[in-house]
């Protein structure tokens, strides 16, 4: 009797079974070869295929495994690895990196999933599309992140953090304190904030934390098992999924973002002619579409093709629900690790404190968008923030034509992925000394020059640079701004002293159970 005897399937079954092992054996020894043959450094394969599977079941966030390849390799540059089967370069080189995200960016200017409207209606996003498309439509959007423009929106920011204050209030009427998750706290606030923004709704999370508005924006943030499966088949060929009819979002999650942009489209159309309606990016797309739609009917023979349109219903849905849960989750998640460290550093609090009430003169009401600008010790913690917790770790993008990488002779192939691993290069002590310790004095004015281009990126880099950075940072500073000026914030008993980070997000977030932190409200 031999050891095949033994196992419940019949001998084809075995020959069968054996065939595929030896085909995935040879497939990830060829694979390995793929950058060796090339000269390229390359970490094991055998973790590296490991790891790759902890990610399709959700055990391994894919922060961690870029981090891991960033740390196998020292001595390099940029080292070879593969993402499944798609081979992937890593860049670890700052001066290397600024080159590929801005120099080279004609060859690198998308990110790996490309939108498929017909399929997936919520793809038809700025951040998913590719080639002229995006480039049409980020120069169209633009400007509604302009100065101007945010000076307005901050109106809209003032009047929800007046509702977080009032919250914040009525949690401490009994004791003047109480002990908070901060993270659910912030999580519900931005949903207030960005709900606003984006499409002029009121969410209400901060009132109604169970708003489904909130469940939903907060699902698509969330690495789970279709997903996953969705990615790898991907990128295996970006036109698997659509052979095969499988989707990255449940239905229910488009349906709803389909709905309630329509609804909302349909009272704006109502409100048309009212004074008070708001300047919301909804609305702005739509007049982007109201234009459009003119300047064709004018003009049959313009710049844009039949089916070129660029602001249909499916741009305006998938738009929408980019700027939801690309602006929910990571202005939510540093706020939280800001409130965290300033609990765990009294003295920075206090500077801060400051800081704000010299600058606003001590009144929250008065605080107005100028003053914002002023307070530069702020953003000295905001940067350190970002730098120690990259809620974005790592910029992605996809080789769209064959190149040679600068300053070497390696030619890259169409199809390759660039990966900057963020949160390894914040992390390094070549570019940041004791990189564990928050000190914003790393960006204070006489240090900042030390600070070496292309290794601090939180907001990325180059055209394909985060379109909201001056928006998010205006929020973020209204938040800190409403808490700091009235409130303490200390650790309580349940703090953690380090933070372990949720492992089922696609963004660096506080841990799942939340992160408790005590509120006092302060005397002057
Ligand atoms: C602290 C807050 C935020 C951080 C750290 C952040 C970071 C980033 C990063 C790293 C990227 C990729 C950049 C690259 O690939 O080079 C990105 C892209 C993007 N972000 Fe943000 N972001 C934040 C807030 C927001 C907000 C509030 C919105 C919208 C309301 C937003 C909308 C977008 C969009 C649409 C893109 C894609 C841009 C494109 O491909 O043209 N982000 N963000």
């Amino acid at each position: 009797m031999d050891l095949f005897d033994l196992l419940p399937i019949s001998i084809d079954s075995h020959i069968l079974l054996l065939s595929i092992i030896a085909l995935i054996l040879y497939y990830i020894y060829s694979k390995h070869n793929y950058w060796k043959n090339r000269g390229v450094a390359c970490g094991s394969t055998l973790r590296l295929w490991l790891q790759l599977f902890g990610i399709l079941i959700g055990k391994i966030p894919f922060w961690e495994w870029a981090r891991d390849q960033y740390d196998a390799l020292p001595q390099h540059k940029f080292c070879g690895t593969f993402t499944y089967g798609r081979p992937t370069l890593l860049i670890r080189d700052p001066e290397l990196i600024k080159v590929c995200l801005v120099k080279s960016f004609s060859s690198l200017h998308d990110r790996c999933s490309e939108p498929d409207p017909v399929y997936d209606q919520l793809s038809s996003n700025l951040f998913q599309m590719v080639g002229e498309k995006w480039h049409q439509v980020r120069q169209k959007v633009a400007p509604a992140f302009s100065p101007l423009k945010l000076r307005i929106m901050y109106q809209t920011l003032r009047e929800c953090a007046r509702e977080l204050d009032l919250y914040m209030q009525s949690m401490c009427a009994e004791t003047g304190e109480t002990e908070i998750c901060v993270k659910y706290l912030m999580t519900n606030y931005t949903m207030d904030v960005i709900g606003a923004c984006a499409m002029g709704i009121k969410c209400n999370a901060i009132q109604d934390p169970e708003c489904q508005f909130k469940k939903i924006v907060d699902q698509m943030m969330c690495y789970d098992l279709r997903r996953n499966v969705y990615f790898l088949l991907e990128i295996i060929s970006p036109k698997l999924p659509r052979l095969l009819r499988f989707k990255a979002i449940h239905k229910e999650v488009e349906e709803f973002f389909r709905s309630v942009v329509r609804d909302t489209m349909e009272m704006k159309k109502r409100d048309a002619n009212r004074a008070s309606a708001r300047k919301d990016f909804l609305q702005i797309l739509m007049n982007l579409r109201d234009c459009e739609q003119a300047a064709t009917a004018e003009c049959t023979t313009g710049a844009l093709e039949a089916d070129g349109t660029l602001f249909c219903e499916d741009i305006l849905v998938g738009m929408m629900s980019v700027f939801l849960s690309a602006g929910f989750e990571p202005v939510a998640c540093t706020v939280t690790f800001c409130l965290y460290e300033l609990a765990r550093h009294p003295e920075i609090q206090q500077r801060l404190h400051e800081e704000i009430k010299r600058v606003t003169g001590g009144n929250i009401d008065d605080i107005n968008y100028d003053d914002l600008r002023k307070l530069s010790y702020m953003e000295q913690v905001i940067d350190e923030t970002l730098r120690k917790y990259p809620v974005f770790p790592c910029i992605e993008r996809i080789c769209n034509e064959r190149f040679i990488l600068p300053e070497t002779s390696l030619v890259i192939e169409e199809g390759t992925i660039f990966f900057v691993p963020t949160i390894s290069l914040h992390h390094d002590p070549r570019f940041f000394p004791n990189p564990d310790e928050f000190d914003p004095n790393r960006f204070a004015e006489q240090n900042i020059d030390k600070i070496i281009p292309g290794s601090y990126l939180p907001f990325g880099d180059g055209p394909r640079c985060c379109i909201a950075s001056r928006m998010a940072i205006m929020m973020i500073k209204t938040m800190l701004t409403t808490m700091i000026l009235s409130y303490n914030i200390s650790p309580c008993a349940l703090t953690p002293e380090r933070i372990e980070f949720d492992r089922s997000r696609y963004a660096l977030s506080p841990p799942k159970a939340g992160l408790m932190l005590r509120i006092q409200k302060r005397k002057s």
